[in-house]
C-alpha cells in the first residue's frame, strides 16, 4: 500500500541544486542519530514516537462511548497543545455544521472549545448555548496551572455544580493531566473526577496521540484506532536514516534549505477550509518547537483559494520572504457537482457536471504555476483523501519532521522556554502572590507610556 502522505519535490528543483541536498545528508544523519538514540536537547520527551497499546485506546473508548450516549455537549477545556490537535482532527473529520444538524441527524454530542483564551463575550455565549443540554467536560491540562483553562474550568465547574448538584457534576467532568502533580491533579483526587494521564515524556504540542487528543476525538466519534493505525504506518514509513529513503526527512531538510537561503516564512497553505483547525495545531508544533535562540522559521498559515483574495498579492508580488508547503487532499469524501442552467445566465454552463473536486485541484495547480513564477518555492503534501487513516500519518509526519528540523537547526524542539515571559508579567499585573516586585517594575513601566 502506497504511504497516505505523500511529499512532492517537483517543484522545488528551481530553488535547490541536487549538491545542496546532499550536503545536507550528513547533518540529516546526525539529527536522525540524535533522534533515535535519545542523546539530543531535550530527550526526556521523546514519548511521542512511540504510540499508545491497546490496553490505553480501550480505556478511551470505553469512557468515551458514556460520553457520546449521555452529553448533548462535550466541552474541552485547555489551550495550545492541551487543545489544538483535538480540534484539528475533530474539525477535520466531523460534520462542520454538527451544531446545526437535526437532532435526529446528529450522531453524538456537539464538541465545544474553552480555555483558549479570556474573551468574555465567547464565554457567556457558550455558556447560554448549554442551558437545557445534557453537558460533559474534559479539562485538560499538562501543568494543570495554566491560566486560561485554570479560570475557563472553574467558570464551567461552578455551572456545572449550579445546574446538576455537585454529586452529578463529579461524574460528568472527566480531567487530563499530570500523573501526580500540579493543581488539577490536586482537584481531581478531591472531587474524584475519572481522570486520564499525560505522559512525563510527551511535550503538549506532541500530545495529541495520547490520551490528551485521543479522548476528546473518541468523544467526537472519530476512531482513535484507525488513527493510530494511520499513524503506526508513518512511524514505520519514516524510520529510514537516509534522506532519500525518508520524506518526513525531505520535508525537515528542504525547511533547513530554506531557511539557509533567507527565508524567514514558511506558508502551510491547504485548499480544504475543514483542514484550518490542523493548520494551527502544526504552527503550534513548528513555532514553539524551533522559535528559539534568535532563530526559527515564522510559521504561518492560508484557506485557499480563500486567501488568494486576500493575501493572495502578497504572496504573489511581495517581500520575497516566503516559501508555501502546500496540504493538498486530492478527493472529497462526498461529491458535488455543479448543476446545469437552463439560461446559462452566469455563464458557468462550461463548468456544468463538473466535480467541485476537479476545479479545486486546478485551483490548486493554477496557484502553485503562479507562486513558482513568483519566485515562492513550494512544495506538496499530497493526500488522496481527507480521513482519520491519512490525518493519524499526517500527524505523525509533522511530528517526526519537526524533531529533526529542530535538530538541524541546532535548537531544542521541546521546550518553551519564551512563553513563560507573558505569563510572568501576567501573574504581577493579577497580583498574583510571589510576583510583588515585578509587578511594581511593569506597573511603573506601563504608568511612563500612559
Ligand atoms: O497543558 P498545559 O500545561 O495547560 O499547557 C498548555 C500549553 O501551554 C504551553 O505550556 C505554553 O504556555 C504550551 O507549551 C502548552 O501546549
Amino acid at each position: 500500500m502506497s504511504s497516505p502522505v505523500s511529499l512532492n519535490l517537483n517543484y522545488v528543483a528551481l530553488f535547490v541544486a541536487d549538491h545542496e541536498w546532499e550536503q545536507l545528508h550528513p547533518a540529516v544523519s546526525h539529527a536522525h542519530h540524535l533522534l533515535h538514540a535519545g542523546t539530543g536537547k531535550g530527550a526526556g520527551l521523546l514519548g511521542w514516537m512511540d504510540l499508545p497499546d491497546k490496553e490505553e485506546i480501550s480505556r478511551i473508548e470505553k469512557s468515551a462511548a458514556r460520553i457520546r450516549k449521555d452529553a448533548d455537549v462535550f466541552i474541552v477545556i485547555g489551550i495550545g497543545g492541551s487543545s489544538l490537535g483535538a480540534k484539528a482532527v475533530i474539525s477535520g473529520l466531523c460534520h462542520a455544521f454538527h451544531s446545526s444538524l437535526h437532532p435526529q441527524k446528529k450522531n453524538g454530542p456537539d464538541v465545544f472549545f474553552l480555555g483558549e483564551h479570556f474573551g468574555s463575550d465567547y464565554t457567556n455565549e457558550l455558556l447560554e448555548a448549554l442551558e437545557g443540554k445534557s453537558v460533559y467536560v474534559n479539562v485538560i491540562s499538562k501543568s494543570g496551572t495554566t491560566t486560561e483553562p485554570a479560570i475557563a474550568f472553574r467558570i464551567v465547574k461552578t455551572w456545572m455544580e449550579h445546574t446538576y448538584g455537585e454529586e452529578e457534576a463529579k461524574k460528568r467532568i472527566i480531567a487530563t493531566t499530570d500523573r501526580e502533580k500540579g493543581a488539577l491533579k490536586t482537584m481531581a483526587n478531591a472531587e474524584g473526577y475519572e481522570t486520564f494521564v499525560v505522559p512525563d515524556d510527551v511535550g503538549g504540542r506532541y500530545s495529541v496521540l495520547t490520551p490528551v487528543g485521543l479522548f476528546p476525538i473518541a468523544a467526537a466519534g472519530i476512531s482513535i484506532r484507525d488513527l493510530i493505525a494511520g499513524a503506526e504506518e508513518a512511524r514505520r514509513d519514516y524510520t529510514d536514516e537516509r534522506l532519500s529513503h525518508n520524506q518526513a526527512y525531505q520535508y525537515a531538510a528542504f525547511r533547513n534549505l530554506m531557511y539557509q537561503k533567507g527565508k524567514q516564512i514558511e506558508l502551510l497553505s491547504t485548499y480544504e477550509p475543514k483542514l484550518t483547525d490542523f493548520s494551527e495545531w502544526w504552527k503550534q508544533l513548528y513555532g514553539e518547537s524551533e522559535g528559539k535562540d534568535g532563530k526559527g522559521l515564522f510559521p504561518a498559515s492560508a484557506v485557499f483559494t480563500t486567501d488568494l483574495h486576500s493575501m493572495g498579492q502578497y504572496i504573489q508580488d511581495g517581500r520575497r520572504h516566503l516559501f508555501e508547503t502546500v496540504l493538498f487532499v486530492r478527493k472529497s469524501r462526498n461529491e458535488i457537482q455543479i448543476p446545469q442552467s437552463a439560461s446559462d445566465e452566469d455563464g458557468l454552463d462550461f463548468l456544468a457536471g463538473e466535480r467541485l473536486d476537479a476545479i479545486n485541484q486546478k485551483a490548486f495547480q493554477a496557484t502553485m504555476l503562479a507562486h513558482t513564477d513568483g519566485a515562492v518555492p513550494n512544495v506538496f503534501l499530497e493526500m488522496n483523501e481527507l480521513n482519520v487513516f491519512s490525518l493519524g500519518a499526517l500527524i505523525y509526519f509533522f511530528e517526526k519532521a519537526c524533531a529533526l528540523s529542530g535538530y538541524l537547526l541546532g535548537v531544542n524542539p521541546f521546550d518553551q522556554p519564551g512563553v513563560e515571559s507573558y505569563k510572568q508579567n501576567m501573574y504581577a499585573l493579577l497580583g498574583k502572590s510571589g510576583h510583588e516586585q515585578r509587578r511594581t517594575e511593569l506597573e511603573e513601566r506601563l504608568n511612563e507610556w500612559q
